[in-house]
């Protein structure tokens, strides 16, 4: 099976290409779009309505044509944006790129995208594309958005906990703006701006000075799906006006299975065969739960293939999955070689708003890795439960995008006839802590009073209000505390870490603390094959701590940082990226994982290695590429002091003790553990290296509920240490 990694894929996604014949299909192929034939109408409905929700079949153009012809109509006049928001980073990117190309202009220019650890725009962009996640960050810089003259929140069905965040708080700037149009500058840029802010529950993050541009156009507001139930978002905005793009691009033929299947993973494979031998050529589409699923079936496609007739031996699997850093995702957007079929193993992250060439058939076999937090117990539970109505639609959409296609689900008809329509908001089944801060930072202080579209339950938000509160984040009033609950409300990462990182250059460690976070941001690091688990076990104990796990993850970040740097100062990227591929196969690394903790921590070098690709085959050599957001740059621009504790690494556990005290637990005679803050029995993942040290006393990263409680990233500390270090939680416990 040819490899992704020595590629004979050619690169064409995203580039602009000169080729008027390509150029020429592109128009036609956009003027036959459904959308194309309402372009008018929809441009009119924006303009008489400030909020607008757009449902249409998926493919029908809603995504990538929308905001164009928004631009076209002089939405963007002023130097105002038109910011599209996706649940999902690989959709920003990839549709960005589309329609940059489709624009016929340079991506980052006028149109661009901006994710997490990743900004492709600059100041003449006018259509970007980005995470609903980073627009809520936007926001705490820019609470009323001044920038945009519209908002499309895409792909609005899936309710991510972001998504509904960010259309509680657009409801507010749309208010906010409105408000303040009918204002006079002169009186707007004083304290009456201020308060009406304040009064709509948004307030300035510096309130606006003299002379500054206080009148700000309304703020449009479009909320769009394949498979969105209309009525609920129109309610909750008012009466807000729904309209439907009729028409698909291209037809879907869907089939069940007649009897309801025991193994999916099994029938999954089945299928791709079967496909592949009789089927018509076209690319292959298969939904998995998981890494780990990915990864067993990818193997399993390889023990198989051999066992077939040798001119069928032409089949090529890519994984694309969430944490998989992006230049690897991007691989699965690429042709495969010529004579292959290729065959997609993703998760739902495929699921919706992305095109992929090539694709005509999809598997699904009907479920879907889902969180799930029980606020009383502080347990988040990974489980694998059936799709949504609404998911089983998007996924059968990704067949019919270039042609008529065909979806095969794994369940039979009447599975799906019982389904849901759609899924449970992940606002309802999540630590909110994150999502609080952020409110918080924003001004938003009554949380329990947020107009939210589906409120949580008040336990979810009291448990997680306490947690910030412990965290130092919040006052006794539950107001953001300064400094602490605003430095931490600036980090991008969950506000256990962030408190570690600010904690961290107290007690000399920050540069440990930036690795453990880094790595742990990632899928595990280790990579162990079903068939050398042994080998796996005894390179792995060349890193393991007897401290425990982030000493552990540290050690394997640092000996790749020296093995690298050792002779190795001159070697050509590609050569150091051969080295490390290496050094990470010898060493049962998991090369993917270590890239991206080392793209997260520093260096961003994967990223811009494959930009700086596209930038080249483009025949362009001004690409501005900005990685700003890295959490080492954050972590300076906040002033904190970057050291190292060197050997001395009771520092950092101790630190450990002190940002993770919600998180340690106490060995029981019976060598299990119980969680002091929530008093849930635990135990040790069997993974970690102190699995079986069994330690009297330690932190951990994280509580999952698989078949059995397990906290994961254990390190061993001194119970003192927790009245020592977190006096105001241990003091109260006594
Ligand atoms: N990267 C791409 N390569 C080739 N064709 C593409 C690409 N992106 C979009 N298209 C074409 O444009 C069509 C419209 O895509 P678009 O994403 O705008 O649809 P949509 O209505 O938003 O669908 P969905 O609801 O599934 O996101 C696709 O069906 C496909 O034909």
């Amino acid at each position: 099976m040819p490899s992704m990694a020595n590629s004979h894929y050619k690169q064409t996604n995203g580039t602009i290409s000169n080729n008027d014949s390509r150029r020429q299909k592109i128009l036609e192929q956009r003027k036959s779009l459904p959308i194309a034939a309402v372009e008018k109408r929809l441009v009119e409905e924006v303009r008489n309505n400030h909020t607008l929700i757009i449902v249409g079949e998926t493919g029908s153009g809603k995504t990538t044509q929308l905001p164009q012809y928004l631009f076209k109509a002089g939405f963007c006049h002023d130097g105002k944006l038109v910011g599209v928001t996706q649940p999902r980073r690989v959709a920003a990117v990839t549709v960005a790129k589309r329609v940059a190309e489709e624009s016929g202009v340079q991506l980052g220019q006028r149109v661009g995208y901006s994710v997490r650890f990743d900004d492709m725009t600059c100041g003449s962009t006018r259509i970007k594309y980005m995470t609903d996640g980073l627009l809520l960050r936007e926001a705490l810089l820019d609470p009323r958005l001044s920038r945009y003259s519209v908002i499309v929140v895409d792909e609005a069905h899936e309710r991510t906990v972001h998504t509904d965040v960010l259309l509680g708080l657009l409801k507010n700037v749309q208010k906010a703006r409105s408000q303040s149009a009918n204002e006079s500058v002169g009186r707007a840029n004083s304290n009456n701006d201020t308060n009406l802010e304040k009064a709509n529950g948004v307030q300035m993050a510096s309130p606006l000075k003299q002379g500054q541009v206080a009148k700000l156009p309304p703020l449009r507001l479009i909320i769009m799906s394949a498979s969105l139930d209309a009525r609920i978002f129109s309610e909750y905005f008012g009466g807000a006006k729904a309209v439907h793009v009729q028409g698909r691009q291209f037809p879907v033929d869907v089939f069940y299975t007649l009897h309801a299947e025991t193994d999916y993973v099994e029938a999954a494979m089945v299928t791709i065969f079967q496909i592949h031998l009789e089927e018509a050529p076209g690319d292959i589409l298969v939904f998995l739960t998981g890494q780990e699923e990915i990864e067993s079936v990818e193997g399993l496609v390889r023990d198989k293939l051999p066992q077939l007739p040798e001119g069928n031996r032409n089949i090529v699997t890519v994984p694309i999955y969430a944490s998989l850093p992006s230049e690897q995702q991007m691989k699965a957007f690429m042709p495969a070689p010529d004579g292959f079929r290729k065959v997609i193993l993703a998760t739902n992250i495929a699921e919706t708003s992305v095109t992929i060439p090539g694709i005509k058939y999809v598997v699904d076999p009907g479920v879907v890795k889902a969180r799930n937090y029980n606020p009383r117990t502080g347990i988040e539970s990974l489980s694998i439960i059936p799709t949504s109505k609404a998911q089983a639609l998007q996924r059968s959409g990704r067949a019919g995008r270039e042609g008529p296609g065909k979806c095969f689900r794994l369940y039979t008809e009447r599975e799906f006839e019982k389904l849901a329509d759609s899924t449970v908001p992940e606002i309802k089944r999540c630590n909110l802590s994150n999502v609080i801060l952020q409110l918080k930072a924003l001004g938003i202080d009554d949380i329990i009073g947020f107009d939210f579209m589906e409120k949580p339950s008040r336990m979810a938000i009291v448990k997680s209000l306490e947690e910030l509160f412990l965290l130092g984040a919040l006052t006794e009033e539950y107001k953001l505390s300064d400094p602490i609950g605003n430095q931490m409300a600036k980090l991008p990462l969950d506000p256990i870490y962030s408190k570690a990182l600010i904690l961290s250059s107290q007690f000399n460690c920050l540069e440990e603390m930036l690795i453990a976070v880094s790595v742990l941001s990632v899928e595990s690091i280790f990579f162990t094959p079903r068939e050398k688990q042994e080998e796996a076990r005894t390179a792995i104990k060349r890193f393991s701590s007897p401290e425990g796990d982030h000493i552990t993850l540290i050690n394997v970040y640092k000996s790749c940082d020296e093995f690298l740097e050792s002779g190795n100062a001159n070697s050509s990227k590609e050569k150091t990226f051969k080295n490390m591929k290496k050094w990470c196969k010898e060493n049962f690394v998991n090369g993917r994982s270590l890239r991206h903790a080392r793209d997260v921590h520093r260096y961003g070098s994967s990223l811009k290695a494959y930009c700086e690709r596209t930038d080249a085959l483009s025949g362009s050599n001004n690409l501005k590429i900005i990685c700003l957001s890295q959490i080492r740059d954050h972590v300076k621009q906040m002033g904190l002091r970057i050291a190292s504790c060197g050997e001395d690494m009771l520092l950092f556990r101790r630190c450990l003790a002190a940002s993770f005290f919600l998180n340690a637990a106490l060995k029981q005679p019976d060598g299990t553990y119980r969680a002091l803050a929530s008093s849930q029995m635990v135990q040790i993942h069997p993974t970690s290296v102190l699995f079986r040290a069994k330690p009297d006393c330690i932190i951990f990263n994280e509580l999952v509920r698989t078949n059995q409680n397990y906290i994961r990233d254990v390190t061993r500390i001194d119970p003192m240490w927790l009245t020592e270090l977190a006096p105001h939680f241990y003091a109260r416990q006594d």
